[in-house]
Order: C-alpha cells, then sequence, then structure tokens
C-alpha cells in the first residue's frame, strides 16, 4: 500500500500500538503535542540521540526494515548502556520518501518494538515527514542512572585496566561482506553480518560495570582506535593497549583473509561494534573477573603520557594507534 494511501496520520495511528513497555512512567504516549513521562526519584536523567542516513549508515538492498528498526534503536541504548544507563523513553522521527510502502515503515516499526520490549523502553512521540531523497530515521532516548553509577568518559586514571566486553571488528567485516555478491556461499558470514545488521547493545553488563566501579566508558561506534582516544583526551591520560588481546572473531579473520585486509584494522578503525569500551581501577577488575558468565578481556593499560595510545605487538614491537575511525567528513 502506498503512503499517499493512508495518509501522515492513518500511518502514526496504524504504527502507535504495541509502543508502552513500561507504562508506570508514562503519562500521555503518542497522540499529544508533547509526551509526558514521570522519572523516577532521585535518577539523574540521560538523553542521547543517533541518526541513520540512507546510504550513509545503511543500503537498502542489503538491510530489511525490520533490522534498520532495530538497529536505530539498538545505536541508542548502546549510548545509555555506556553511561551506565537503564534505557527509557524513545521518540522515533522519519524522514520517507514518497514511494515508501505502508509495509515497510509497519515492519521498520516492528523490530523497533521487538528491541524495546525486549529493553523495557517506550515509544512514546516522534515526528513523520516527507523526504526528496533518502530514507532517514533519527531517535531520541532518554535514560536513568544512579548517581553514584554514572559513569563518563573523563574518569580513567593511570593505573587502570582497560577492558572491553565483546568481540571487536565483526560489523566492519559483515559490511565488507554485504557489499560483495552471493555472500550467503562463505560459511563465516552469518555471524559477521548479524553483528553489523542487528548489534546488541550491552545494557546490562554497562549498568553492571558502572555498579562495579568503572572510571570510564564509551561505546564503540567509530572503531577502538577513535574511541579509545576519546577517553584518553577527556581522562588528560594515556593507554597501552596489547595487540594480541584484541578480541577478533574467527570469522572476521576468514573475511580479512578473504578481503586481503589486516584483521585488527578491523577492529581499530571499523566501528559499529557496539560493545563497550571501559577502564577500571584494577582491585575492582579482579572482583568481577571471578564471576566466570561475563565476557569481559582485558586489553590494555591506563598510562600517564597524555592522549597517547600505543599498541604492544607481542615481540615487542610499538605502534602508535591513530585517533581514526568512521568519520562523516574525513575522506582518508
Ligand atoms: N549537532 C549536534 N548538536 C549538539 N551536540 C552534538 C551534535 N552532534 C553531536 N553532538 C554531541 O557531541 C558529542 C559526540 O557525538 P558523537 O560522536 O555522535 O557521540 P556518540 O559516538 O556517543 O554517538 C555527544 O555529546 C553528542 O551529543
Ligand atoms: C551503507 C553503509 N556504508 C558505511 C557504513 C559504515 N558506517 C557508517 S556510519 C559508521 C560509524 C557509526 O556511525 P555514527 O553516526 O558516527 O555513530 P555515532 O558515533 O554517532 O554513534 C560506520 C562504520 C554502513 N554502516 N553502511
Ligand atoms: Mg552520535
Amino acid at each position: 500500500m502506498q503512503l499517499e494511501q493512508v495518509g501522515e496520520f492513518g500511518l502514526i495511528r496504524l504504527l502507535a500500538t504495541d509502543t508502552i513497555n513500561d507504562p508506570a512512567t508514562v503519562v500521555v504516549g503518542i497522540g499529544d503535542d508533547a509526551a509526558v513521562f514521570l522519572p523516577a526519584a532521585r535518577q539523574l536523567q540521560l538523553l542521547t540521540t543517533d541518526m541513520l542516513v540512507e546510504n550513509i549508515h545503511f543500503d537498502l538492498k542489503t538491510t530489511t526494515p525490520w533490522q534498520l528498526g532495530y538497529k536505530a534503536i539498538a545505536v541508542n541504548l548502546s549510548d545509555i548502556a555506556a553511561m551506565g544507563g537503564v534505557p527509557r523513553q524513545a521518540a522515533v522521527s522519519l524522514a520517507l520518501p514518497r514511494n515508501t510502502q505502508v509495509e515497510f515503515v509497519a515492519n521498520l516499526y516492528q523490530g523497533m518494538k521487538e528491541i524495546c520490549r525486549e529493553f523495557g523502553v517506550n515509544i512514546v512521540g516522534g515526528d513523520t515527514v516527507s523526504s526528496p531523497q533518502g530514507l532517514v530515521i533519527n531517535v531520541v532516548l532518554t535514560g536513568e542512572v544512579e548517581p553514584a553509577n554514572l559513569v563518563k568518559r573523563s574518569g580513567a586514571q593511570a593505573g587502570d585496566v582497560v577492558i572491553v566486553t565483546g568481540n571487536l571488528g565483526n560489523s566492519a567485516a559483515g559490511l565488507d561482506i554485504l557489499n560483495t555478491e552471493c555472500w550467503e556461499e562463505f560459511d563465516f558470514a552469518r555471524p559477521l553480518v548479524t553483528s553489523h545488521l542487528t548489534p546488541r547493545p550491552q545494557v546490562k553488563l554497562g549498568q553492571l560495570l558502572a555498579a562495579a566501579g568503572a572510571s570510564s566508558m564509551n561505546d564503540i561506534s567509530d572503531g577502538l582506535g577513535s574511541e579509545s582516544h576519546e577517553i584518553a583526551k577527556a581522562s588528560g591520560v594515556g593507554m597501552v593497549l596489547y595487540a594480541d588481546r584484541i578480541p577478533l572473531s574467527q570469522e572476521a579473520i576468514q573475511a580479512a583473509a578473504k578481503f586481503s585486509k589486516i584483521p585488527l584494522n578491523y577492529a581499530l578503525y571499523g566501528g559499529e561494534d557496539y560493545q563497550l569500551l571501559v577502564t577500571m581501577p584494577p582491585d575492582k577488575f579482579e572482583r568481577l573477573r571471578h564471576q566466570e558468565q561475563l565476557r569481559l578481556i582485558l586489553i590494555g593499560e591506563v598510562t600517564e603520557a597524555k592522549d597517547e595510545v600505543i599498541l604492544i605487538y607481542p615481540d615487542g614491537t610499538t605502534e602508535k594507534i591513530e585517533p581514526r575511525g568512521y568519520n562523516h567528513f574525513r575522506t582518508d
């Protein structure tokens, strides 16, 4: 069905079902001039926004609308996770080309509703407009954090350990695969493509790490190279990272071989992994380490060398990691 058959308001009515997963916090949801919600007492309020733009963040030849909706929420959840917070209220703005099908938008919302249900997030509003070129989806997400558990980028201290919460580079490898003909034939492709199209934000781990005394956190949207420098700059410290400890999946290594790339570069400069990069005093990390079910990988240490991130290879050679990752306005 064409959008013009239902119109702007008909579309919104179609989408507005099953959007409230935590009714106790919502006074007014979709349908008024503004949403009204009730923050919990004595919690700091978090607010983040991230936008996905067609042919910059996604390609509709390789992404289903369901996956796009899921990812649009996931990348915002990841920012709340990186503050140690609990996600709460979302607003979703869409700019849709006129020839978009109603079914496309309904599937986009199914993807968003699925991940919102899983994380207890309400969709309380948004905006729907037409776009002369390409689809744009923007999400605003609020969250809450106990004041004592707030973790900023600026708290890393020399002597802290540097940890990550999962494999890095899968998403960038997945993007290379999606841009290849007949990728379904590669037996290593599936988990990489899944990491790229439907990343899992580390919301629970973010809360746990915050409560356990993380000194800084950042989610890895632009790549480890860029995010490690973000923490170093904000905290006035440096880092050493051990090349052989940076977790790469077998599948990412196989993909790198296929595309004649250096596997570690997927992790350093690829981006969109949505794992957390965390610093923490070593004694606090030791206490967490014994909880076996947690996947926490120690990859380095915080140093006093201001703003310098050094990679150390097993043979002792070192190299400076550049503050480079995905950058919207640079072409190098
Ligand atoms: N157009 C903008 N206006 C105001 N603040 C912005 C704008 N774009 C980005 N920011 C802010 O700049 C900081 C860095 O943004 P970004 O690199 O997108 O962070 P993240 O990787 O966490 O999404 C964030 O605090 C973000 O809110
Ligand atoms: C079609 C397509 N081309 C390229 C990419 C790769 N890519 C696009 S944006 C991005 C970085 C993350 O996006 P950004 O908007 O910078 O996220 P933020 O740091 O604001 O969370 C990457 C790696 C992609 N996902 N899809
Ligand atoms: Mg952003």
